[in-house]
């Protein structure tokens, strides 16, 4: 409902409300017993995440509670309980060092991360968790894919500079902006240059597709595909080899499949896009061939807890009693396109996720029931790490990426 001309600088708030939520949720309790109507609540707790700390605040902490209070009055939902809002912020400006410091003991506050969230990373990442708390609340960078039918990173980076902006090289295909800039005015958006793609996202590809015969006529299938960034790298990748490959692209939520058909158009590149559940293969396997693939990517469904820096709201919206029925969901997912992969065939898995329930877990248990799965060499967890910072965290090699989970199985032969 946002006009878009105020869209990134509504977004840009949002965002930096969302990584301070926890805090604001403590300040919140010190200052009102009872929480006011839902709608005065989430002005108040605004203003709190953004103004708590004055080095970060977009704006100074005076204006910020003063414009929480306009806004409320201006609301009629909120009309009523301006002035307890505005009662709460001015205390909470005079008081502001002894309210924060009270809130310091609260590690939901200090993280900005749910109770449960955090004893998770804690059990999965025990030497990691608090550098991937760190990375969440940063703001990631712009990252792009260059597509490599069309020119190459080092081009790229000079048709960057040629128009005032600088891009650091993440390796392989991926370059992230120093700042952040509408698509539209990169050079080459119209033409297909370049997606805007994570830099652990963008190892997909060549994690499925390294070492295969450039010469055969393959068949690729990209089992849940929308918005489609991974099925434009498959297809990107065989297009600037030559390879004479198809691939295929299942998605069972028809408005998100649109969005593949749009991307692919812009790219210049060619994909069969079918609406269909992957887990049901009777539904698609006549149309998509009949015929077994010799490559699977399955980028299953997931909680997208690796993806926190660039949705903020993901820790907020998630509950602790969903990975299990996400993970019910990979397994699934993971038993029925099996037998769609011919022996001698790979299958990489992957999820935007940090947990292990989604990564590891699914994995060592599909292996334990399929005698002709083998795990190939896979990079496991991709760690987040906070941006600019060109520290590394154990395989994470190029250190600025969102959280991803990739495991490369192989079909043996009867
Ligand atoms: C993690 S996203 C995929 C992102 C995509 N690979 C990319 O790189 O742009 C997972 C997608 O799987 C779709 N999905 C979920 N369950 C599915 C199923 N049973 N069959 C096909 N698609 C499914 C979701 O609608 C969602 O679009």
């Amino acid at each position: 409902a946002v006009p878009a001309a105020l869209r990134p600088a509504v977004q840009a708030l949002l965002f930096q409300a969302l990584r301070q939520l926890g805090r604001a949720r403590a300040l919140a309790r010190l200052l009102a017993q009872r929480p006011p109507a839902a709608d005065a609540q989430a002005l108040l707790l605004t203003a709190l995440a953004l103004a708590w700390d004055d080095q970060a605040a977009p704006y100074t902490p005076f204006t910020l509670v003063s414009q929480a209070v306009e806004a409320a009055k201006r609301q009629p939902a909120t009309r009523a309980q301006a002035g307890f809002i505005n009662a709460c912020l001015r205390r909470f400006l005079r008081e502001r060092d002894a309210l924060v410091a009270a809130t310091d003991s609260d590690e939901v506050a200090r993280s900005n991360h749910p109770a449960w969230w955090l004893q998770r990373l804690r059990a999965d990442h025990p030497e990691h968790w608090q550098r991937i708390v760190q990375a969440n609340n940063t703001q990631a960078s712009m990252v792009l894919r260059i597509s490599e039918s069309k020119t190459t990173v080092a081009q790229y980076q000079q048709a960057l500079t040629a128009i005032g902006m600088q891009a650091q090289t993440l390796g392989g295909t991926a370059l992230a902006l120093r700042r952040a800039a509408p698509v539209q005015e990169l050079p080459g958006f119209a033409a297909g240059w370049f997606a805007v793609q994570d830099a652990a996202a963008q190892r997909a590809a060549p994690l499925l597709l390294q070492g295969l015969d450039r010469g055969a006529p393959l068949r690729l299938l990209d089992a849940c595909a929308a918005p489609g960034g991974k099925t434009a790298h498959l297809a990107d990748w065989a297009l600037a080899r030559r390879a004479p490959w198809t691939v295929t692209a299942l998605e069972v939520d028809a408005r998100r499949a649109a969005r593949i058909h749009d991307n692919l158009q812009r790219l210049g590149l060619q994909a069969q896009v079918l609406v269909a559940d992957a887990a049901q293969p009777a539904q698609w396997w006549q149309a998509a061939g009949g015929q077994p693939f010799d490559a699977i990517l399955l980028d299953a469904p997931c909680t997208a807890s690796g993806i926190v820096r660039r949705h903020p709201d993901v820790r907020w919206l998630r509950r602790e009693s969903d990975i299990a029925q996400l993970a019910a969901q990979q397994a699934r997912l993971l038993d029925a396109l099996w037998p769609c992969l011919r022996p001698g065939g790979r299958l990489l898995y992957c999820t935007c996720s940090v947990f292990r329930a989604e990564g590891q877990a699914p994995v060592a248990a599909f292996l334990a029931r399929n005698a002709d799965a083998r795990l190939l060499p896979s990079p496991g967890h991709l760690l987040p790490a906070p941006a600019h910072t060109g520290g590394s965290l154990g395989d994470n090699a190029e250190g600025e990426h969102d959280g991803f989970f990739y495991a490369l199985l192989h079909k043996t032969a009867p």
